[in-house]
């Protein structure tokens, strides 16, 4: 594509959904490889304590968990969740910063915090559903990939089945990606960013 030094002209962020495995980190990496400057991941806020070489404002934005509850309170976070004993949350006005940069921000959310952000129309953004071709392709990758024990697996698998579920609901994605070809899934993503169309 032709369009690798000029930004697209819908600046708005890319929310990306899909079960865990189905190729979201793979494509994102490969946007940010072919269009350097154009995409930024955001930074989220954490109350976890920083791990050697982990960066203020790089990694995350440390605070702590009565700074974390006074966001909330403030409407700060376009999502946030409670993880095994911290808060991690994406804050609006980091999006909102890194969008008056000219960058366009990525994010990964959940089908249900999609759901959410839908509802209450928090932030202005183009939705993008991944799907795997098939639950059997979604598990040979999440073998391929990892380590993780068989019931980590199995309750990957079952996670992706609720969220697949859940994410039919009409009107949710501006986009659905089914990830079966990696090359050709992203060149139609990349269109869907540039407003171009793939037929
Ligand atoms: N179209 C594809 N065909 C075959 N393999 C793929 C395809 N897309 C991605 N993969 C492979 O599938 C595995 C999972 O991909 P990836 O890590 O990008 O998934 P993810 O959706 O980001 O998962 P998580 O949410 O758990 O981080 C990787 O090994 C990746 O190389």
């Amino acid at each position: 594509m032709n369009s690798s030094k000029s930004q697209p002209n819908d600046v708005r962020p890319i929310i990306i959904s899909g079960p865990s495995g189905v190729g979201k980190g793979t494509l994102i990496q490969m946007l940010e490889n072919a269009h350097p400057g154009t995409f930024t991941r955001t930074v989220s806020h954490t109350t976890r304590q920083p791990r050697d070489a982990e960066a203020e404002g790089s990694t995350y934005f440390y605070v702590s968990k009565p700074e974390f509850q006074s966001l909330i309170s403030q409407n700060a976070f376009i999502e946030y969740t409670y993880f095994s004993g911290n808060y991690y949350g994406t804050s609006r006005r980091t999006v909102a910063y890194q969008t008056a940069e000219g960058l366009v921000v990525v994010l990964e959310i959940d089908v249900e915090g999609v759901k959410q952000l839908r509802e209450t129309a928090i932030i202005d953004a183009r939705y993008v559903l991944i799907e795997p071709p098939s639950l059997d392709e979604l598990e040979a990758r999440l073998r391929q990939r990892s380590t993780k024990t068989e019931v980590s697996i199995e309750k990957k698998l079952g996670q992706a089945r609720c969220e697949l579920e859940q994410a039919e609901t009409s009107g949710l994605y501006d986009m659905v990606l089914v990830n079966e070809d990696l090359d050709a899934s992203y060149k139609k993503l990349e269109a869907f960013i540039w407003g171009l169309s793939t037929d």
